[in-house]
Parts: structure tokens; sequence; C-alpha cells
């Protein structure tokens, strides 16, 4: 301080004295002599001024400016690191990030908090936080029908406030922080939590009660997740859960696979202590459009598990990307490749030699008593824009870094080309092949298509249970059945020609005759005695249903004709190959 007294004091004094005696100086010759005099006068003055800066006088004046600031600055930082001290023990700060799912489960929860319900300042917005409704929803929405279609409304609180409420005798201060990334605009928001608590109990019973709200909150869905150009897991969609007997199979594939996997992921103490990796792959192979990805579906709905869709074709997706989509798996997943028989390219196989394109071998034969097929033949190339090699994706499904607790289901319509290796146990440890329908899942699909739907599960059990009895019932019937069904069908015929627009398929405000459930069995044995065992799909015989929706005497009447016409067009599709 001293030394800016002094510094300022004696430029005063020199450039004050200074100017004014260039002033009555240059008052006194032309404006030539008044600038140079001026100029000298300066230089004179401005090397005084450094002089005086570097005397020793003011050398211990800066010193003592040193020491006086340095003292300050560590008492400023002392204060700080005190303050910062006090406030990280007396609260807990939480932060989740917009692109983590424990943000959606805090979102969801906070949304239920009274006091966040009440924001006076708020946001709104349709986001769903993944799951199939809304989760801050707009009172009266749910009950005005006309506003059920579209995303539904939900108010959010402003990010520019902080908003507090109590939880279990915690203050909670909860701070919507938007940050700018990259020039185009786009933020990312991040959720803080600031908790005024010692210990940290009291945020694991939050975080706690945040998953279960989320989880019951989406209880009828599945998560769906896909993979990012940027090779990060990013939600899609949920999707309603899909009654696992809604698929119909052969008696007792769905329960194996079902089974297995609940048995699986009861079963990590098991693996743990015999050092076996706690992974499990299954491998769903068959015809195309016989329920391999409803199955998968379908057990993800009852196991509780989200999916997350590996494409193994994008294109970009080399073995480093995919690698590190595997290692960013939750753990108690699963993870599903579809047609991996069309993933590679160049390097198809273990000594990533490129292939040649070669025509794909016969099968392999049914698998061995073990479950496991014996090892195809050949490998076939398929031309894809992937840089995915074989020995990337082996490394991916059980290197060092593959995710321990995922379920792989893989599903292809080639099983024959796929190599062995990747189909080793420990990789693929069930291999379930899909066939084209039996008369059995013709029947079964007819039934369910046609039966109401509070009676299917009814008729279902009856169906599989006492299908014997039925049989009977159904033969001693038969005759007065058949009129019955006859003139009702007749009825439903004139019914459906109708004066109205022309299009093709059948309109939903149709609906189809209530028919008893022992009319439509017998109209279901009709339907699955003239489809050929293994001949046609699952999805081609609902397609066909669909086209005779409202007209189940109908479509039992003219399958025999409709497979007439998928032989042609089969063996059209054939020749022309
Ligand atoms: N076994 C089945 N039971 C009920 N519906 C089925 C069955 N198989 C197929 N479907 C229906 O057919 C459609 C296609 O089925 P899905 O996609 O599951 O077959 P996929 O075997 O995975 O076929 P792809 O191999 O071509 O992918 C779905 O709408 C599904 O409802």
């Amino acid at each position: 301080m001293a030394t800016y007294l002094t510094i300022a004091q004696h430029l005063f004094t020199t450039f004050g004295g200074g100017s004014f005696n260039a002033t009555s100086f240059s008052g006194a010759g032309n404006s030539t002599d008044t600038n140079g005099a001026l100029s000298t006068l300066n230089i004179r003055d401005f090397s005084s001024i450094v002089a005086f800066l570097f005397s020793v006088r003011a050398l211990a004046d800066w010193l003592k400016l040193i020491v006086f600031g340095g003292a300050l600055e560590t008492l400023r930082r002392l204060a700080f690191a005190l303050y910062r001290y006090i406030v990280a023990s007396f609260w807990i700060t939480a932060s989740f990030h917009q692109d983590d799912s424990s943000y959606d489960w805090m979102m969801v929860w906070l949304s239920k908090q009274p006091n966040y319900r009440m924001a006076r300042e708020v946001d709104v917005s349709t986001r769903s936080f993944g799951l199939t409704s809304s989760a801050v929803v707009v009172d009266g929405e749910e009950a005005d029908l006309s506003l059920l279609s579209g995303r539904k409304i939900g108010l959010l609180p402003s990010p520019t406030l902080t908003y507090s409420f109590w939880y279990k005798g915690h203050y909670i201060a909860v701070n919507r922080i938007q940050t700018q990334t990259g020039w185009r605009g786009s933020k990312e928001e991040t959720l803080e939590l600031n908790i005024l608590a010692r210990s940290h109990r009291i945020l694991n019973e939050l975080l706690l009660e945040a998953k279960k709200t989320y989880n019951s909150a989406k209880d009828q869905s599945v998560s769906i997740y896909v993979s990012d150009s940027s090779n990060s897991w990013r939600h899609v969609a949920s999707r309603p859960k899909r009654s696992l007997s809604s698929i119909i199979l052969d008696p007792g594939v769905a329960e194996l696979l079902v089974d297995d996997a609940r048995d699986f992921l009861e079963s990590k103490s098991w693996y743990s202590a015999r050092g076996i990796p706690f992974r499990r792959g299954y491998l769903l192979y068959g015809a195309p459009g016989s329920g391999k990805t409803s199955l998968i579906g379908s057990i993800a709905g009852e196991l509780s598990l989200d999916v997350y869709i590996v494409s193994l074709s994008r294109s970009g997706l080399d073995d480093a990307g995919l690698s590190e989509l595997i290692t960013g798996l939750p753990e108690k997943c699963i993870c599903l490749m579809e047609d991996i028989d069309c993933a590679f390219s160049g390097s198809i196989n273990r000594k990533d030699e490129p292939a040649p394109v070669a025509p794909v071998a016969g099968p392999s034969g049914p698998p061995g008593p073990d479950g496991v097929p014996p090892p195809p033949p050949v490998v076939a190339a398929a031309a894809s824009p992937s840089r995915l090699s074989l020995s990337g994706l082996l490394n991916a499904l059980d290197g060092v870094a593959a995710q321990e607790g995922r379920i792989l289901y893989a599903t292809t319509n080639k099983y024959s080309s796929l190599d062995d290796a990747l189909c080793r146990p420990g990789r693929m440890d069930l291999h379930v092949e899909f066939k084209l329908a039996s008369r059995y899942q013709a029947k079964r699909l007819f039934v369910q298509f046609y039966l109401p739907v509070e009676e299917v599960e009814e008729a279902k059990a009856k169906l599989v249970v006492d299908e014997e009895k039925a049989k009977q019932e159904e033969e001693e019937e038969e005759e007065g059945e058949l009129e019955e069904t006859e003139s009702t069908s007749s009825t439903s015929e004139s019914t459906a020609v109708d004066d109205g627009p022309t299009y093709f398929g059948t309109s939903h405000r149709e609906h189809a005759p209530k028919l008893r459930p022992k009319q439509i069995a017998l109209l279901a044995e009709q339907f699955a005695d003239a489809i050929p065992e293994r001949e046609v799909s699952m999805a081609s015989l609902q397609g066909y249903l669909m086209t005779y929706k409202i007209r189940p005497q109908e479509a039992a009447s003219s399958v025999k004709k409709w497979v007439e016409s998928e032989r042609e067009a089969k063996t059209k599709r054939e020749d022309a190959t």
C-alpha cells in the first residue's frame, strides 16, 4: 500500500509538475520545439519512474506488498476449504446424468413428490422417461378419451429454479442443471440432489425407493435399448409385455426356455463357487416367422429384464465397438443379436482369413443327447457393411470384458452356416429349433384368434390339459354343431357383402360372430386338419387368419385353398431362384 502511495505521489509530482512546466515551457517556443521538449521531458520522467521502482526503498515496499497479499490469499483459501469441509460433512450431493437410467428413476420418483408437482414455474414436456405413459400426468388427461391418443403431457419443474422438500426428516434441494454440449446448441441435463444429512444411509434409501417406484411404474412394459453410433446404449422404446401363452410353440419349448433363464438368474453363487463365468447364451434357430423374436420379448417381460439389441450389421460397428457395447451392458439383462449369420463380411473364421462367398451348406443334423448339435460343416459369408470379425464377436461374448449375468439370445434362419466356435457351450449353451407350424399350433392359434380374450386362457388350458376329453365331446356333438355352424356361416357371409367402400383386409370396426367355445374348437379342428405338418410358418397362418378376422367359418373352410396357393407361390419362388 505504501508502495502504491509512494509511486502515485511520485507520478503526480513528476507528471503534474512536469506537464505544468512543459506547458509553460511550450508557450515560449513554436510547436515543433514544444513537441521535442515534451518528448525529452517524458523520456526523462519515465526513466526516473523506472529508477524509483527498482530502488532499494521501493523494493522493500514490494516485499511488504507480496507478503501481505500472500497472507490474504492463504486466508481466503483456508476459509473456502473450511466452508467446503463443513458443507461436505453436512450435505450429500448426488448427481444424475441424463443419459443414465438413474436419471429416469429420479425424475419419475420426483414427479410423485407433492412439492415437485406443485412447482410454480414449469416446463411442459411429453417425455416419458422410458415408461409407456407419461411419468408426470396432467390431471384430467387420463379421464378424457379424446386426449388418449398421442404422447401424454407432463409438467416438469423449470430448470432455472431450485426446489426443496423434506424426505424422512431430511431437507433436500433439487437443481436441474442444463449445460450446452457441442456447437449445435444441444443441451445435456444433470439432476443434482443436495441432501442435508451426515450419513449416506438416507441417499441409499432414496435411491432404492426411486428404483422401486420406477420399476413398478414400468411393470407392464419391457424397455428396449439399441446401440448408437458412439457405441453406447440408448433407450428407444418401452413395449407392453406380451404374455407367454400368446406364443404358441410345440409343447414344452417356451417353458424350457423360461425356466432355464429363470434358473440361471438365481444361480449366481453356484457359478462363482465353481469359477464358471456367470453368463448364458441361447441360440434360437429355424424357420422365419416361427416366433423366435416374439418369444424373446415375452421372456423379457416374464423375467422383468430389459432388452439390449445389438445390430451386428450396423455399418461402422467393428470389434472394438462391439466389445465396448458388451462391456456396457448392465448386469441381468437380455442381449439380443438377431440374424447372427448376417453379421460378417470378411473375417468369418477364427484365423480372420477372408472367406470365399460360399453357398450355404446343408443342415448339420439335430442336436445330440447333450443338447448341443454336431459342429456345422462350413461357414457362410454374406455381403455386409459391418467391419466385424468372428474372432471379435467371440471375444466380445466371453472375453475378459464380457458382462456377468447377461443372457444372450441369438437368432438365425441359417443354423448350418454358423461357425462351431460360435455355437459351442459357454457361448451358446442351449440351441432350440423353431419349426414351421404343426397342426397342434395351427389349432391353438385358431382358438386364440377367435375366442373372446377373457375366454382364451380357459380354453387353452382345456385344450392342453384335457384334449382327449374335448375330442370325445366334439365327436358326440359334431353333427348338431356343424348344422348350427353352417347356419351362422351363411348369416355372416350375407352380412359381409355390403355396399360400403372397396378395400382389402378387415376393418377393425367389424367383429367376429360370437361363437361358443365348442364351436370354435370344432372349427379349429377343421382348420388344423387342412394344415400340412411343418409346411407353413406361424406368421403366415396369423396373416391368413387376419384376412378372415370376422369370418371364422370361412377361415376354416377356405384354408385348403389357401394352402394350395401357398404351395404354388413357393414353387414359383424356388423356380425363380
Ligand atoms: N409361435 C407363434 N405363436 C404366435 N404367434 C406367432 C408365432 N410365430 C410367429 N408368430 C407371429 O408372427 C409374427 C412374426 O414372428 P417373429 O418375428 O417372432 O418370428 P421370427 O421367428 O423371429 O421371424 P424371423 O426369423 O423372420 O425374424 C409375429 O407377429 C408373431 O405374433
